[in-house]
């Protein structure tokens, strides 16, 4: 995929700390994160659970106001979450989010179509008709029939809900998707589905992804450049091949040791690891 060099999202010593419980410390969820990415790119952040990935994506999307730090999408500050209707249109036409299992947030009686409908209606202010034929052309763009517009959620697979889920997102033809998970709970050979899927929306379409893996694999296949984060810190940022191939930073060669591919054995994992130490936070 070839970007255009523009960059499309910047963040800037992005932190985020949540009070601690009772008399607990503060914790610092995201610590100082900076990064670009660029238009049409796609840039994955690897991490273990809780090392700050979820609560980044929260940050950008504004489900959660950064303690400090700036948010520039197309060079407009993002950094405070929208606070009229119309400023949550607009975020929603630049940057918008896919979760790991979109079932929850589906209304389980409403159909698909209606879904799809009323998320573009949300962008759409135009007739009944452009409305339909907004919804006929995401239904194709993500491979849904006519069958599955007039079902409701439960009537469907995991992975069509999932393409239900990206269908949505783009109604509002953001620039930027951020996948969170969202292909982790699905079987491998419609995580493979999905996958082209959103390789071929992005050919098409030259929207950019975040995409937040722990699948290794996955990141390698979607991804042009990979951060990795750790204790809400970024540890390592560089191309994908390189990243994965050549980690630089301990950390980075922990995550991929423990990937168990031919040949694995717990032994070979602790030996990508001897003279490292991964509890080094910088490379
Ligand atoms: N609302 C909150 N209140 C308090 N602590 C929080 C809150 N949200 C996240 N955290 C903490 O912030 C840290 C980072 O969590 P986050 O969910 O961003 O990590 P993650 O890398 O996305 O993990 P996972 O892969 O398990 O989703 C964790 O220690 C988590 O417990």
């Amino acid at each position: 995929m070839t970007t255009t060099g523009e960059v499309i999202l910047r963040v800037e010593g992005l932190s985020k700390s949540f009070p601690g419980r009772g008399r607990g410390h503060d914790v610092l969820a995201v610590d100082g994160v900076e990064f670009e990415l660029a238009a049409g790119g796609s840039l994955g952040i690897v991490g273990e659970s809780g090392s700050g990935k979820t609560t980044t994506a929260r940050m950008l999307i504004g489900l959660e106001r950064p303690t400090t730090g700036r948010i520039l999408i197309e060079g407009v500050d993002h950094t405070t979450p929208a606070r009229t209707a119309r400023q949550w249109r607009e975020r929603g036409r630049r940057i918008q989010i896919v979760f790991q299992d979109p079932y929850t947030s589906l209304d389980r009686h409403q159909t698909i179509g209606s879904c799809l409908s009323e998320a573009v209606s949300v962008h759409v202010r135009g007739r009944a008709g452009e409305v339909s034929d907004r919804v006929e052309e995401l239904a194709a763009l993500v491979g849904l029939d006519d069958r599955q517009l007039r079902a409701v959620p439960r009537a469907l697979s995991g992975g069509q809900r999932q393409r239900v889920a990206i269908a949505r997102a783009l109604a509002a033809e953001p620039r930027i998707l951020i996948l969170d998970e969202a292909v982790s709970a699905l079987d491998v050979s419609i995580q493979a589905q999905i996958l082209n899927l959103l390789a071929d929306i992005r050919e098409r379409t030259g929207i950019s992804y975040l995409f937040i893996s722990h699948d290794l694999a996955v990141i390698r296949q979607i991804t042009d450049d990979t951060l990795v984060m750790r204790h809400g810190r970024v540890v390592e940022h560089g191309p994908t091949p390189r990243v994965l191939d050549e980690p630089q930073h301990a950390y980075t060669r922990l995550l991929r040791s423990s990937v168990p591919r031919p040949g694995w054995t717990p032994e070979s994992a602790l030996a990508a690891l001897s003279g490292a130490d991964p509890t080094e936070d910088d490379a």
